[in-house]
């Protein structure tokens, strides 16, 4: 296939109610929504870079940069015969990852409709429905915590994920067990938040039976983390450490973890999503679907790559109204029972664009044709 015209569509939403994380507060989301233009057909993506370079280097900013400078015109010039074939034309070009999976998770949508398939069927998946959890945000105090944990609870979502900062730890969980109880699945978040100096803290997590602890220690190790895994009871669970499939390798050999969170705009794309998830399956490592707030398009490839055999635990793709009071797309993601979200049989991601709610938001736009090339960009 060839990509006969790209899109970029840049929009500004606000969240419900702010998230809070140890690197950061938002309370709106920058988003940029990626179309690819083939035979007639459109296929989608959208990304996941936030606007500030706290939780990894990308911002909303580089990655439209390094699409326009390198990535697109490489899309534009290259026969495209299969998806996986994207991330081997990016190979040369290091790192932006986020940028990178965005344009080739939209060539997965667009080659999926193209073939008048689903893209969980495109990508090997299995499950027709995916259980899914939530992460909560750190919240003004444990009253307010325990309010909205109570409510997602009440949902039935299937994991609770709790982000916990140096000071906002121990007492929080402890605080959660004693309300309500230990057939919760619960787990935490700290977004690098510790160092190895922190170990008697972080054991003392352990006795409340967490699923697991989510990326403790810095955002570039992995050599501590396997330390830490060999003192803890409580499984590791690495997120921004892993960037692709090497690291996935590395961490798992060294044992800085048990489970990995697999996100498609961190590692690059869905072919390396989908190659981590094979690699952890043959050495006996759960994987589960982590989530960057996306709207309904990162929300609907999130739900194709976890309908694959190795995402045995919830992952954090929520339903759109745990974030959003409108989607980009229609339906909006639903659950279609408590903590189960039915993945969709419908071309590519099943899911079509809200041109409405687009243009409500919609701050730039530009376009890019095969001919001209970078000749003739067109801005609101
Ligand atoms: O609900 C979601 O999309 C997951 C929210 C979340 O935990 C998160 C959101 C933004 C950046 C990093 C993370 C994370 O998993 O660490
Ligand atoms: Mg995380």
């Amino acid at each position: 296939m060839k990509i006969e015209r790209v899109e970029l569509q840049e929009i500004l939403m606000p969240l419900k109610s702010p998230f809070v994380t140890s690197f950061g507060r938002q309370e709106k989301k920058v988003i940029t929504i990626v179309r690819l233009h083939s035979e007639g057909k459109v296929g989608i993506a959208e990304s996941v870079a936030l606007a500030f370079p706290f939780y990894n280097e990308e911002t909303n900013g580089t990655l439209w940069n390094i699409m326009e400078e390198f990535l697109i015109p490489i899309l534009l010039e290259n026969e495209i015969s299969h998806p996986d074939d994207v991330s081997s034309l990016f190979s040369h070009i290091r790192r932006n990852n986020m940028a990178k999976a965005v344009l080739e998770s939209a060539v997965w949508d667009l080659y999926s409709r193209i073939n008048n398939q689903s893209l969980s069927r495109a990508l090997g998946g299995s499950y027709k429905e995916i259980d899914v959890g939530v992460s909560i945000g750190i919240e003004r105090s444990i009253e307010q915590l325990l309010t909205v944990v109570g409510h997602f609870i009440n949902e039935g979502y299937k994991k609770i994920k709790v982000k916990i900062k140096p000071g906002w730890d121990v007492e929080p969980i402890k605080a959660i067990r004693e309300k309500y109880g230990y057939d919760v699945p619960l787990m935490a978040d700290a977004n690098s938040a510790y160092t190895l100096q922190d170990i008697d803290l972080l054991k003392e997590l352990d006795q409340y039976k967490l699923i697991m602890i989510e990326q403790p220690l810095a955002h570039d190790d992995i050599i501590d983390h396997a330390k830490l895994q060999a003192q803890l009871s409580t499984s590791i669970c690495l997120d921004e450490s892993i960037h692709s499939l090497e690291d996935a390798r590395k961490a798992i050999e060294l044992g800085s973890c048990k489970i990995i969170n697999i996100k498609v705009g961190r590692v690059g794309g869905l072919t390396a999503a989908k190659q981590i998830h094979d690699y952890c399956a043959s050495k006996n490592i759960p994987v589960w679907c982590g989530g960057m707030l996306e709207a309904g398009v990162g929300r609907a490839h999130n739900i194709a790559i976890a309908s694959l055999h190795n995402f045995s635990i919830p992952g954090d793709t929520s339903a759109s109204n745990r974030y959003w009071n409108e989607d980009i797309v229609v339906p909006e993601v639903t659950t279609i029972r408590p903590g189960v979200i039915e993945v969709p049989k419908g071309d590519g991601i099943g899911f079509e664009l809200n041109e409405q709610v687009i243009r409500k938001y919609l701050t730039r736009e530009v376009s890019f044709g095969a001919k001209s090339k970078l000749g003739e960009e067109e801005a609101v």
